[in-house]
């Protein structure tokens, strides 16, 4: 079943290229067609010797078969060699679309580097499928029918004896086949796995070093290399077993129609130049067998790369929404109705019962201990994971009912960790919002307190901010996330707070950012610190997956123990 699919999946990306796949394999078919006819004017050339007829004709027409079939027979190779490139292109990009169109559930559950392998080897072994599979199939398994065609035109009784030992060796080819497949899925698996232990370690580079766990790591990549290399010798070893039965094969069926030709042709019943040509049809027929063994393996290759490529293509996307320009920009409202969730069916509830409102602009303060499900809000506002029960709304409408595309233009929203991409301070400006203007990032570089670290960088907003803004403080990455955030123009900004502490200076921009933004658009900030929930205009305090109070800071601080005791904790309270 699940191997139709992957053939399916196989033809499917085939289609598009179905044109230079048919020219490529015709003048494949072509050359090999020269190449068949090879034997035949030597038996020409032989005859006309014996019967001392001219050479030339003969000998020019030899030579004009080996000429047209090598030049044919490149053309074809490099038309399905192009095709195969294509075939590759098509995949990746597909790939890469669907890998991005995700939905968030599923990535989470799977290994990035495993998921960079996919992209960059399974699809390379889809190249070979055409080139090396299905084309030198065709063109084999048609040079062994014209092969066979031709013998049967010397001698019946030879033909019959080569092809015994040829459904030998397709028998034997049959069972050694699957197993090619299984060494190769693998073999696949293995560098994937790879990938993700090398991902793992760059993602914590520094970590691994100061743990001391370089050797470890190491040694995790090489057992996973070592696992790729096995399973590449046993595919090796299932190839060579193969392709040596084909060989051994030809050898035992030259043996056997020199013994039988020889006494035929002794008894008069076959010309000497009969069996020379017969014999050299059958040393004609181990090339092609070869080939069909080899494109029959890379079938196999191909097929346990396109099983990995359809299990990505087979994961749950979100639909492609776009939106349709007119995202208006007034400040937007949140609520959150008996709101339950879990991020899956085997995980603990993280949401029992949240309900909530916020109204319009100002800012509102999410405060709760660790694990309370403060970040789990925006997640679900961003409908990077859907509820079980309850209702969201953003601007009074259930966030279902929006377009996905309208209602994420509608939020900005700044990870906890500020994530700034590889690139430019620019390109990370405008990462959200391309068209801006140089007057808006201006605005929001003034806004974001950014203006002093663009002034100090070398080439300013052209300045290379290193992978994951290494290049940057801690601090300057969040503003930065921010800037990009606001680019948006927001009507709602989701703002989960850096738990480290910022110093003096940058905790003080950091709230008058916070402070000058939420003029403009409502702000939604989970909040580490004294200052956030002092200027807040309300706070909702969350505890094991439900609201407990909502209120101002003087008001909890007289209402309620938790937010009483976090503010003399967790904000570092200082009265
Ligand atoms: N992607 C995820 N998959 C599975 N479980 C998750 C995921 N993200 C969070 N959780 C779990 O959900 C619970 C709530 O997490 P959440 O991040 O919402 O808490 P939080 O209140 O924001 O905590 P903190 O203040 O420490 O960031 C935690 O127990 C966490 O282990």
């Amino acid at each position: 079943m699940a191997e139709t699919a992957s053939w399916r999946l196989l033809l499917a990306s085939i289609r598009p290229h179905r044109r230079a796949l048919l020219t490529g394999g015709i003048l494949s078919l072509v050359g090999s067609l020269a190449g068949l006819s090879m034997p035949f004017l030597a038996k020409v050339v032989i005859d006309a010797f014996g019967e001392q007829r001219s050479l030339v004709g003969p000998v020019l027409g030899l030579t004009a078969a080996v000429l047209v079939g090598a030049g044919v027979g490149a053309l074809g190779r490099y038309v399905l060699e192009r095709m195969g490139e294509g075939v590759v292109f098509s995949a990746r990009r597909s790939l890469v679309d669907r890998m991005l169109r995700l939905r968030v559930s599923e990535v989470d559950r799977l290994k990035p580097g495993d998921l960079l392998s996919r992209v960059t080897s399974d699809t390379t072994l889809l190249r070979a499928v055409f080139t090396d599979g299905v084309v030198e199939m065709v063109s084999a398994a048609f040079m062994l029918v014209g092969a066979a065609v031709m013998m049967a035109l010397m001698d019946g009784l030879l033909l019959l004896i080569t092809l015994a030992v040829l459904a030998l060796v397709g028998s034997l080819v049959g069972l050694v086949m699957p197993r090619i497949r299984r060494a190769s899925t693998q073999a696949q698996v293995a560098v994937g796995e790879m990938g993700a232990v090398l991902d793992r370690v760059l993602q914590a580079f520094r970590t691994v070093k100061a743990s001391g766990a370089e050797d470890r790591e190491i040694a995790a990549v090489a057992e996973a290399a070592r696992e790729a290399r096995d399973r590449g010798i046993a595919v090796a070893w299932w190839t060579s077993i193969a392709g040596i039965s084909a060989w051994v094969s030809a050898q035992l069926a030259f043996v056997a129609v020199l013994g039988v030709g020889g006494a035929r042709v002794a008894s008069g019943a076959l010309e000497v130049s009969s069996l020379i040509a017969f014999l050299l049809y059958l040393f004609y027929l181990v090339a092609p067998v070869g080939q069909l063994i080899q494109g029959v393996t890379q079938m196999q290759n191909g097929l346990a790369a396109v099983k990995r490529i359809r299990e990505i293509e087979e994961l749950p996307a979100e639909e492609a929404e776009k939106a349709d320009g007119a995202v208006g920009a007034a400040p937007a409202g949140v609520s959150f109705e008996g709101v339950a969730f879990r991020y899956g069916d085997d995980r603990p509830v993280v949401h029992h019962d949240v309900s909530f409102t916020v109204p319009a602009g100002g800012m509102t303060a999410l405060v709760g201990p660790s694990g309370a499900g403060k970040s789990t809000v925006f997640a679900l506002l961003e409908r990077f994971y859907e509820q079980q029960a309850g209702t969201i709304t953003v601007d009074g409408r259930d966030i279902r009912q929006w377009p996905l595309g309208e209602l994420r233009a509608s939020l900005g929203y700044v990870e906890q960790d500020a994530p700034v991409l590889d690139g430019s301070l620019r390109e990370n400006l405008v990462f959200a919002a391309p068209g801006v203007s140089e007057s808006d990032i201006g605005r929001v570089l003034a806004l974001t307190r950014l203006e002093d670290l663009v002034a100090r960088l070398p080439d300013g907003l052209e300045t290379k901010v290193g992978h994951r803004g290494i290049m940057l403080s801690g601090g300057e990455r969040q503003r930065v996330a921010i800037a990009r955030a606001l680019l948006r123009r927001p009507r709602l900004l989701l703002l989960d707070e850096a738990t480290s502490q910022l110093d003096a200076v940058n905790e003080l921009r950091l709230r008058e950012v916070i402070a000058e933004v939420a003029k403009e658009t409502t702000v939604l900030v989970i909040a580490h610190r004294l200052s956030t929930v002092t200027s807040a205009d309300r706070i909702v305090v969350m505890e094991a997956g439900r609201v407990r109070a909502v209120g101002t800071h003087g008001e909890l601080l007289d209402d309620d123990d938790l937010y009483r005791e976090l503010a003399a904790t967790q904000f570092l309270l200082r009265t």
